[in-house]
Formats: C-alpha cells, structure tokens, sequence
C-alpha cells in the first residue's frame, strides 16, 4: 500500500485523496526539545456549538501563525497567537520539505486516551478548495482513521501517527474523505498534534 517516492516519502494510495507519510521527518532529540518546548503554548479548551448546544472539546487548541490568517470553526473564532520561534522554524522546515507554503498552525493536545477529535473535514471556506495540510505528531502515537463520505465500498483508512511523522493531505483529500483520532481505553500519554495550514482570505 505505501511506496517510496523521494527522501522520506511515502505516499498511501487512496482514491480521492493525495497523502504521503514521512514516518521519522523529526530527529528523536528535536522531537523531545520540542515536546518541552510546546507545553508553553497558549492552550485552551474550546465550547463549540454542536447541535445548538456548548460543549467543550475533548482536547486543548491553541492558534498561532500570521496575525492576518483568522480562522473559525463550529461557531469559535479562534484568537490567533503571533508565532513562537519553534513553531515559525517548523513552519519553515515543512515548506521546504512540502514545497507548498503555511500561515498558520493549530496546535492540539490530547491529554490521554479519552481526549478525540470526532468525524470531520478540514474544509472551512478559508481553507480555499484543495487545501495542503501538515499534520505533525509529536509524543504518544495514536490511531488516525479516514472514511469517504460517500463510497461505502472503500475500506476505511486506519493508520498510527508516530511521534516525528509528518502526514500530508492534499488535493482532493478534503473534499472527498473524513478523519477523526478516536477515544482509546488504552493507557496512552500526552500527544501533540501540529496542523500548518494555509489561510486564503485575510478578512
Ligand atoms: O490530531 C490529529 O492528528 C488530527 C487533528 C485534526 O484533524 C485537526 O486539527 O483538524
Ligand atoms: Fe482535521
């Protein structure tokens, strides 16, 4: 299923989607510098509106990029942090090694196995149409599962983010597949999640 494509590459076939995987693109000493480093980071707990009702998400967020990128979802407008130096250094790193270009982070903290993020697409109006997104992972690995959202003949996609991988959505990805990190009863530690993302509008 997954094939060399350049450097650490892999790219994971799948129908209506582009992904390519980079399983060890953080060395361990700058992945665990960086574990250290990101506990600082603003985090906060969402309430999001799901079905008019407030509820708090099931992990901590934190927003940082370009003071112009603003970015919203489930009725949040989230306040953007000015970038700290790791995170800009990451953000560079990952455009030279993506060739495609970031403003903006979302950083998530899952703090154990019953922190999640549920069913969704990473389609918000100022994601643009095809949006590229760089999803790195960072502490514990966990389960990442993808499903299309109309093809019931395709299997679901299940893969483990291990901590330094670099996972990359693009093309249609968005449009045509969801992806949620499910709760697990397993005893999991702390994950960190980066997804670097290109904010089009600067409303
Ligand atoms: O934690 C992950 O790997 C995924 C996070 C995610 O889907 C998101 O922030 O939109
Ligand atoms: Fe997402």
């Amino acid at each position: 299923m997954q094939s060399e494509l350049f450097g650490g590459w892999q790219t994971i076939d799948c129908p209506d989607a582009e992904l390519r995987y980079w399983p060890n693109w953080l060395s361990s000493n700058r992945h665990d510098q960086l574990v250290k480093a990101l506990e600082h980071l603003n985090w906060d707990q969402s309430v999001i509106t799901i079905a008019g009702r407030k509820v708090l998400t099931p992990r901590l967020n934190a927003w940082y990029g370009d003071q112009y990128a603003r970015y919203g979802y489930s009725g949040v407008d989230m306040p953007i942090n000015p970038w700290t130096d790791e995170l800009e250094q990451l953000r560079d790193d990952i455009q030279s090694d993506t060739a495609c270009k970031f403003n903006s982070v979302l950083a998530n903290l899952y703090r154990d196995g019953s922190d999640s993020v549920d069913w969704h697409a990473d389609d918000e109006d100022e994601l643009g149409k095809f949006p590229t997104i760089a999803s790195l992972s960072l502490g514990a690995p966990r389960k990442f599962l993808m499903r299309h959202r109309t093809r019931r003949d395709l299997a679901k996609i299940e893969l483990i983010l291990e901590p330094g991988s670099l996972l990359v959505m693009s093309g249609p990805t968005q449009k045509y597949w969801l992806h949620k990190i499910p709760k697990t009863k397993e005893p999991v530690g702390a994950r960190i999640n980066l997804t670097f993302r290109l904010i089009i509008q600067g409303n």
